[in-house]
């Protein structure tokens, strides 16, 4: 793109603007919101930036906290005595704005080179309906791209190097700029907290670091009696070895790739080598174990405990004991000690953390925000272990943590000294193409699972993840998936390029009730996996048959209430839908509304709005008061243990939680206290993230936009752990979903290859 410089800087560094002839006229807005902007001296007036930055907001382009954030700039340089910069307003709402799109910055070279993809403004949807014509017609006019069309890079940098609400972080200003890189100063420190915590730890000297070390030895002992694969080289091993080596580490896998049976492996390996240590003499490890959300937390509780059981403990050195390995998992929240009403957590630097290993699952889902507080509240060589899947959705909030530090995982870029230990400590020879003798100490730390366990090698659900994963979504994958070729996938509607969208709705609302097992090979039956038939796919009829066939009365005791929702919980979990959008009919509001009213002409429900029996609702906020974390699930029942004025049992409605725990409880509450919630018949993939279901129906809708992406498409799919089928409203949008990739704007990487 050309772009002429026609600016000139005066002596207060303000940027004056020639828009020139070719400037479009404006019509003057309406309302008293509005002040007419006059596009001619735009960015060399703080009233016409500021009224224009005011017309974005209304249009909802902004946010208000992004023009509020730069009225604060502009307070705060007035307040010094300096005139405000418009362009430094200009860009400090964009950079809130940024913030609020997920990313930890702007990159003012991309934000110049490509301002309408970078900012997405013009937002895809369509301006608020209170905007008059003309007002619409004018903002059309004023978009982000043709405002910025003629500053230069230099132009940006000069503006921020000489205003007093911008500096290189070594001052206390709500604006810090880095290279190419614009922060609000909270996100700033965020990720230098992330970058010190992780470089600090990766500079602590380990114990194991001489292969004929005795504490290396019995690292060595212990990992040749916990793996014994037949393969010449065990990725797990090898990721075990490399974690237990470093007081940070990252450990990558996709869907059953085995991270749960790793670090149970490397906890007993790390609690072999304290038993066995005389410095510790005897004393094991403190371990925690977390995830980001409540129902990422009770998935590993799940699958950690089975695997624990089997770990050979008697055969290992260093007397380990079954309690030494935890089994219980906590939320991230919950283990750093949230409090209401603040971000400020319990446990920090002056409070740290009892613990001398953390491992974290899920973290790809944690933010920059949650991550720096947790580098706050870990004692300084306390051990951080990182699980995840960094192919999958980035955070709801901005950063993309673990995607970062997964971005040379691929090649691994080990040293050949790391290399060697590997070999001497695991037996396994790392390939040559895994080697690197330019490898930076982050890579040292970063181990990938490369072999799923879960899938077999003929799963539908494998094949499609790897082909969206590797942009490899050709024509023969898409054939096999439409010719329903895998046992375990089906695209419902892939005959048709463009179906009608009113039958397509329809397919979706019966494929919501039955599951449509008819659609997969041999209708699902007769599935072998790991030795067991599995039941075929399901739909909802499924748990809301289950609710009504109970045969419980009103003397039934609570804890064959309590069965009775475990069971219906868990047939839930058998089938969910998902879709990629919020709002419209493809959208989850659309979706729950006709799938609800399918289901109550199906008599399954009694009524299709409101509360009422069988409603299963997700949580949208965390409410400490009730103990309920944004992401939980229950479901609706009509309990009979109200009694009238005259003592005869009532029904009252209550919504039937599982308790988080391992334990099984069930937590019932009332629906009038569920202050943050909505139906869940269809979820946004982002909210399914660390979640699984045994049936998976992702709808795609019949338009592309941004939000639709590999990772959203990739993280859609895994979802499914035995069945997956796939309805869309135009069998490009997934083509072309798969070739959009969003990459978040974040120094982290950066910082940490600088060393
Ligand atoms: N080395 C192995 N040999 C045989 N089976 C394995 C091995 N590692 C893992 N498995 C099995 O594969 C399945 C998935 O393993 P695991 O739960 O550890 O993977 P994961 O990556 O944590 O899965 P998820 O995607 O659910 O997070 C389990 O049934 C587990 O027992």
């Amino acid at each position: 793109m050309s772009r002429t410089r026609t600016h000139t800087h005066n002596t207060e560094n303000q940027i004056a603007l020639d828009f020139g002839d070719s400037t479009p006229h404006v019509a003057p807005m309406p309302g008293p919101e509005n002040r007419a902007v006059d596009t001619s001296g735009l960015l060399t007036s703080l009233d016409k930036t500021e009224a224009l930055l005011q017309q974005w907001q209304q249009a909802e382009w902004l946010r208000p906290l992004d023009v509020g954030f730069a009225r604060l700039i502009c307070e705060l340089s007035e307040e010094q005595g300096e005139r405000p910069n418009p362009l430094v307003l200009l860009l400090a709402a964009l950079t809130s704005h940024q913030v609020g799109r997920g990313h930890v910055c702007i990159d003012l070279a991309n934000l110049l080179a490509d301002t309408g993809n970078t900012l997405s403004l013009p937002p895809e949807e369509p301006v608020r309906d209170t905007l008059t014509e003309s007002e619409a017609a004018g903002l059309s006019q004023l978009k982000p791209g043709d405002l910025l069309t003629r500053i230069t890079l230099a132009d940006c940098q000069a503006a921020l190097n000489g205003s007093l609400a911008v500096s290189d972080g070594s001052l206390t200003t709500p604006l810090v700029v880095n290279e190419t890189r614009l922060y609000l100063r909270r996100f700033w420190r965020y990720e230098q907290r992330i970058a010190e915590g992780i470089q600090q730890r990766l500079a602590l000297p380990s114990p194991l670091a001489e292969p004929d070390s005795a504490p290396a030895q019995t690292l060595s002992k212990t990992l040749d009696q916990l793996f014994q694969s037949p393969e010449p080289v065990d990725y797990q091993k090898l990721a075990c070895a490399l974690a237990a080596r470093n007081r940070f580490s990252v450990i990558t896998g996709g869907p059953g790739t085995g991270k749960t049976t790793t670090v149970v492996n490397l906890l007993a390996a790390l609690q072999a080598v304290a038993g066995e240590s005389p410095e510790r003499a005897g004393r094991k490890y403190r371990i925690r174990l977390a995830a980001p959300t409540g129902k990422a937390a009770a998935r590993l509780n799940e699958s950690i405990g089975g695997a624990v059981s089997r770990l050979p403990l008697d055969q290992l050195p260093g007397n380990i004991q079954l309690e030494d390995i935890p089994t219980r998992v906590t939320t991230l929240h919950r283990l750093l000690g949230s409090r209401p009403d603040t971000r400020r957590f319990r446990h920090n630097r002056d409070n740290p953390l009892l613990v001398d290993i953390l491992v974290i699952d899920e973290a790809s889902m944690v933010d920059v925000d949650l991550m720096a507080s947790v580098f706050d509240a870990l004692p300084a060589n306390a051990q951080l272990i990182l699980l995840g899947d960094k192919d999958q959705l980035a955070s709801v909030d901005a950063g993309a943590v673990l995607g970062e530090l997964c971005q040379r995982a691929l090649k691994a870029h080990y040293t050949p000294e790391t290399a060697r230990w590997l070999t001497a400590i695991t037996g396994n020879q790392v390939p040559e193409t895994l080697i690197d003798p330019g490898g930076q100490p982050l890579d040292q730390a970063v181990a990938m699972l490369r072999k799923s366990y879960r899938f077999q090698q003929d799963s539908g659900i494998r094949a499609l993840s790897d082909a969206v994963n590797t942009n490899a979504l050709d024509s023969a994958v898409l054939h096999q998936i439409r010719e329903a070729e895998f046992e375990d996938v089906v695209w419902l509607n892939g005959d048709k390029a463009r179906p009608d969208p009113e039958q397509t709705q329809a397919l979706i609302c019966r494929h919501a009730i039955t599951g449509t097992p008819e659609a997969f090979r041999n209708a699902g039956q007769g599935r072998v996996l790991n030795n067991k038939e599995l039941p075929p796919p399901v739909g909802y009829c499924h748990y809301l048959k289950r609710m009504q066939d109970h045969g419980l009365t009103e003397t039934s005791p609570r804890e064959d209430w309590d069965a009775l929702a475990v069971r219906v919980l868990d047939a839930f979990n058998d089938f969910q839908i998902l879709c990629a959008l919020r709002k419209g009919p493809w959208g989850v509001e659309g979706l729950n509304d006709r799938v609800a009213r399918h289901l109550l002409a199906e008599k399954l429900i009694p009524r299709a709005e409101g509360w009422y029996a069988g409603r299963p609702v997700l949580v949208t906020g965390n409410d400490y008061n009730l103990g309920l974390m944004n992401g939980d699930i229950g479901i609706t029942f009509n309990v009979p243990w109200d009694r009238t004025e005259s003592g005869e049992p009532k029904d009252t409605l209550r919504v039937a939680f599982p308790s988080g725990d391992s334990t099984g409880a069930i937590r019932w509450i009332s629906p009038s206290r569920l202050q943050q919630q909505e139906t869940v018949y269809a979820m946004t993939v982002h909210k399914s993230q660390g979640s699984e279901f045994n049936h998976t129906c992702l709808v795609l809708p019949d338009r592309l936009s941004p939000v639709l992406t590999r990772e959203l498409i990739y993280t859609g799919i895994t979802r499914a752990k035995n069945w997956f089928s796939l309805i869309t409203g135009d069998s490009q949008v997934l083509k072309d979903s798969v070739g959009q990739q969003v990459i978040r704007a974040s120094g982290l990487a950066r910082r940490l290859s600088e060393g």
